[in-house]
């Protein structure tokens, strides 16, 4: 039988390459919902090829308009309703979360309640709220498998390992568009450099985050919260050819690593045939081609949000929440040229400071803690 698939964010970097990991294997897969945002051209093609029974955009109107446009086997819905019908979808069996930001965090949990095993892109969710997240995976028994390369690495290299037997996890870092330059020379980049990452594709968000290692600190949060791994077992390594995806170190000290070329259409299928494996349309490795593997130490005064994002991790509550709604403000101004690229760092410092973390937040205080944060941002940016 296929497994039906629904994607939360299907027209964005991870929503199109998981539509073509499921292209390539027709006889395995099939899709059940897909969720946008408001490009509704691209979604209109998506329904055309892949006939989901529901997609859902963000608004009324683009729901007429793209309904105007297509037949009948595939209803429209709308808004945070409609996301959260895609995510509890009854013909899906996996929701892939590929939207950006904390916002993915409600229709996450309503795939979690509706018994749905998640392929984990949004690895903002877990940031946000691990604790209930992971939580709620647990009473009804879903799985949470990780797309985001580095954890579904791990997840790999873990694969039939007993986690008490781990020494540590090994994150690697490519360093970002701004790895070769000082702090000095960060003073007027613009969005298209930091938009030039060194090695991998992806959306705007995630791209600005990997050149403050705010996308590190990220993932750091998120392995801790998928592995069940306390921070000081959790290390960061910058490793520029993104060849490595990360390691794990066991108390033997032998080192498990899983390697490939930067290609998310490996990790996002794994996520769905886990676990089995299937041919990929990727490019395989060739070693004969590869010059070398580099790694280096992270410079945390150079890079202090990751510093910031393992602190936050570390006190728990609602830190990480804000860390990381702080960061989704300043990196939208950032985007919209409105601060600068190193204010990124000067409005998440000045957030994580002000605010006093609450300990085991409910669902409201942490919802309370995002817009705290995201609504200071944007006025200490005004001021
Ligand atoms: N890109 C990558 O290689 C990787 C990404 N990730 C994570 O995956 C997630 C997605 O990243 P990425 O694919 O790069 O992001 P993109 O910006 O490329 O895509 C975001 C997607 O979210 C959709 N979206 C935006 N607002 C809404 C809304 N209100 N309701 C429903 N959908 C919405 C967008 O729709 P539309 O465009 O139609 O408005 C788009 O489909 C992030 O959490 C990121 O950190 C993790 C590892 C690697
Ligand atoms: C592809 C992926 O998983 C991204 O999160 C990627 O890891 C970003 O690379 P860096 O954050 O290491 O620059
Ligand atoms: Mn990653």
């Amino acid at each position: 039988m296929k497994k039906r698939i629904a994607i939360l964010g299907s027209t964005g970097s991870i929503g199109t390459q998981t539509l073509d990991v499921i292209k390539h294997h027709p006889e395995q897969f099939e899709v059940a919902a897909l969720a946008a945002g408001s490009n509704i051209d691209l979604l209109e093609s998506q329904i055309f090829t892949f006939k989901p029974k529901l997609v859902s955009v963000a608004t009324k109107e683009l729901a007429d308009r793209l309904a105007a446009r297509i037949g009948f086997g595939t209803r429209v819905v709308y808004g945070d309703e409609g996301i959260l019908e895609a995510a509890a979808h009854h013909e899906a069996d996996v929701v892939v979360t590929a939207m950006v930001g904390s916002q993915g965090l409600r229709p996450t949990l309503a795939a979690i309640e509706s018994g749905k095993h998640i392929g984990l892109a949004n690895k903002e969710t877990l940031v946000s709220a691990g604790h209930i997240v992971t939580e709620k995976a647990r009473k009804h028994q879903v799985d949470l498998i990780p797309v985001d390369s580095e954890h579904s690495a791990i997840f790999q290299c873990l694969n039939g390992e007993k986690r008490e037997q781990i020494r540590k996890l090994i994150v690697t870092a490519s360093g970002g568009s701004f790895r070769d330059r000082s702090r000095d020379e960060l003073k007027d980049v613009t969005v298209e450099d930091a938009l030039k990452h060194p090695n991998w594709s992806m959306g705007a968000k995630i791209t600005i985050d990997s050149a403050t290692l705010v996308n590190k600190g990220l993932e750091v949060i998120e392995a801790h919260w998928l592995f069940g791994i306390p921070y000081e077992q959790i290390e960061v390594v910058i490793h520029p050819e993104s060849i490595i995806h990360s390691m794990v170190e066991f108390q033997d000290h032998s080192i498990m690593a899983q390697l490939g070329n930067p290609d998310m259409r490996v990790p996002i299928q794994y996520a769905l045939t886990y676990p089995n494996r299937l041919p990929s349309p990727s490019a395989p490795l060739q070693f004969g081609q590869l010059r070398s593997l580099n790694f280096k130490s992270v410079d945390y005064d150079r890079f202090p949000c990751l510093r910031w994002a393992i602190e936050c991790g570390k006190q728990g509550g609602t830190a990480t929440t804000v860390f990381n709604a702080a960061n989704e403000a300043a990196v939208g101004l950032f985007l919209d040229r409105r601060i600068s690229f190193l204010e990124i760092e000067s409005y998440i410092e000045q957030a994580i400071t002000e605010h006093h973390s609450i300990p085991n937040p409910s669902l409201e205080e942490i919802a309370e803690a995002d817009r705290w944060a995201r609504a200071s941002v944007l006025k200490w940016s005004q001021a």
